[in-house]
Order: C-alpha cells, then sequence, then structure tokens
C-alpha cells in the first residue's frame, strides 16, 4: 500500500522514548492505518543508542526510519528535513516524549484530510492544560502564546503538535520558513497562502514526559523572540509602528515576569 501518512518527530537524546511512542503510534492507528503510514525520527547524531533502538523496532517490522544528522542543530531545521524526505502527503509532526500523546494522530491525520493545515491545540474545552508544568514553565508559555496572539487566528500557536498537507508547504516561498529555534508552526501559520478560516484543529491533553529532559533554553526563548519580531514584520510591514510597540511592551511583560515569578 502506498504511503500517504508521515509522521516526523524531532529527537535529541530521546532513546527511551522511541519504543514506546513507535509502539503506541502503530497501535493507534491500526492494521490499515499503519500499512500506509511511515514514522521518521529526525536525530541531531545522539550519542545514546537512538539508532540501535529505531533498528530494533524495524526488525520487528514497524515502517519507522530514523535520519541523523551530524554537522546541524535545531528542532525546526530538523522537522523540515523529515517533511523534505517523506513519503506521505499528510504529514505531522509531534514530539519524542510523549507529551503529545500518539492516540490523538489518527483523528489530527483525518482532520488533515480537510484542512489544509492542523494545529493540535491546549486550548479546547475539556482539555487539562499542562497541569504537571511548574509556575515558571506555565508563565513563559502564556507569555509566549499571548505575544504571536496578533499573527494567527490558530488558538495554540506554541503548539510542537501539528499536520500539514505537503502541497501547501511546497507552496511556501523557498528559504522563506524560519529554521530556527523551536517553533517551526507559528512559521507555517503566518507564511504559509492558506486562509485563517481553513486551519483546523485538534484538541489534545498534554502528557507528562517520563524520560529524558526538556531542551528548552534560554537560547531557544531568545531565538524565539527574533521568530516573532521577524513574523511581526512580515505580516504587518517594518513601518507599522503599532505592531513593534505590542512586541517590544509584550517582550518586556515576558521578561519581567521571568526574572521576578
Ligand atoms: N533533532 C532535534 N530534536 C530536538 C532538538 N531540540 C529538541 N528536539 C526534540 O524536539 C522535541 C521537543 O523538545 P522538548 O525539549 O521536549 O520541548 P519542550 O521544552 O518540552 O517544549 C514543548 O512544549 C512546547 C509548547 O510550549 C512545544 O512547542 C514543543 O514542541 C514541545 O512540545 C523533543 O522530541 C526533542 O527531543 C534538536 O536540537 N534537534
Amino acid at each position: 500500500m502506498a504511503i500517504e501518512n508521515s509522521i516526523v518527530v524531532p529527537a535529541y537524546h530521546e532513546k527511551l522514548n522511541i519504543k514506546p511512542l513507535t509502539e503506541r503510534l502503530f497501535k493507534a492507528l491500526g492494521e490499515e492505518g499503519s500499512a500506509k503510514t511511515e514514522l521518521i525520527f529526525v536525530d541531531d547524531n545522539s550519542k545514546d543508542g537512538s539508532v540501535e533502538e529505531v533498528e530494533a523496532l524495524q526488525k520487528k517490522g514497524y515502517n519507522v526510519k530514523i535520519i541523523v544528522r551530524t554537522t546541524e542543530r535545531g528542532l525546526s531545521s530538523a522537522v523540515l528535513k523529515g517533511f523534505y524526505e517523506s513519503k506521505g502527503e499528510y504529514l505531522v509532526c509531534m514530539d519524542a516524549d510523549l507529551q503529545h500523546p500518539p492516540e490523538y494522530v489518527p483523528e489530527l491525520l483525518a482532520r488533515l484530510r480537510m484542512h489544509p493545515f492542523v494545529i493540535g491545540t491546549r486550548y479546547a474545552a475539556g482539555v487539562e492544560m499542562d497541569k504537571d508544568w511548574p509556575l515558571y514553565r506555565r508563565v513563559i508559555s502564556s507569555g509566549a502564546r499571548m505575544m504571536a496572539k496578533p499573527l494567527t487566528v490558530a488558538s495554540d500557536p506554541m503548539s510542537g503538535f501539528f499536520g500539514v498537507q505537503k502541497k501547501e508547504l511546497a507552496k511556501a516561498a523557498e528559504g522563506s520558513i524560519n529554521a530556527k529555534g523551536f517553533k517551526i508552526a507559528l512559521d507555517f501559520l503566518v507564511k504559509l497562502p492558506f486562509d485563517d478560516a481553513l486551519i483546523g484543529e485538534q484538541p489534545f491533553s498534554f502528557g507528562v514526559r517520563t524520560e529524558g529532559e526538556s531542551k528548552l533554553s534560554s537560547k531557544v526563548m531568545i531565538l524565539y523572540l527574533a521568530q516573532l519580531k521577524e513574523l511581526y514584520v512580515y505580516k504587518f510591514g517594518a513601518q507599522n509602528i503599532i505592531s513593534l510597540i505590542v512586541i517590544w511592551s509584550l517582550l518586556f511583560l515576558f521578561v519581567f515576569y521571568y526574572l521576578f515569578f
């Protein structure tokens, strides 16, 4: 059966999550879904045995592969690499750490057949919001989300769980997608030429990371601010003084919260 769906997972030092993610994903997809789905890990040369872990899963018959990059690092560029090397028309990005529970993937894929872009959202009725996150992490997340609000109608533009149709990706101008930092979905939301009204949303409850560590760092936060500035200028124009005032006021609030709470 031809591959229709490609699930791309940026992974850095995620050996312990690879097996449970693969098993849970293909179980959730069922026999028919699994036959038309490939799973691609994009790893930045982790020295923790991730490659061997994927090879063991291949031997068990799972359609899973691992792309190892040796000269580049970064979540967003890893996702782009996986998308460009994928076979499917329906592309999904999710974290390795099971915070994006694989059981939501079949529903997201179904929505992706009706929408050019589907964002996994934690801001929907009945969804439990990041209940295990420490306060500082929630503050950073809310501040970052607030700053992106004027850019998109999506309720959770910070989400790393999303799907996009490959034909939409092909419409992006060469080199226009920011491959730095963590927030590639936000770039797609602002720069891919589909109507906001066509964006689909997939509610999901954030899972808990039990293995490995988050790679969020102050460098990632700075890259996010640089990305926001670029997107504001892209969307509203460099002369739009109001957008610059908004972004710098929000930046001030963000730094203030981060430092004092
Ligand atoms: N290849 C590669 N993968 C990376 C890199 N940095 C992080 N990753 C992978 O990207 C995924 C997300 O990284 P985490 O470090 O687990 O992210 P987080 O801090 O928990 O952030 C989460 O919350 C955000 C929402 O606020 C999400 O945007 C983000 O995707 C993630 O879910 C994980 O699978 C991780 O291994 C990198 O440099 N290279």
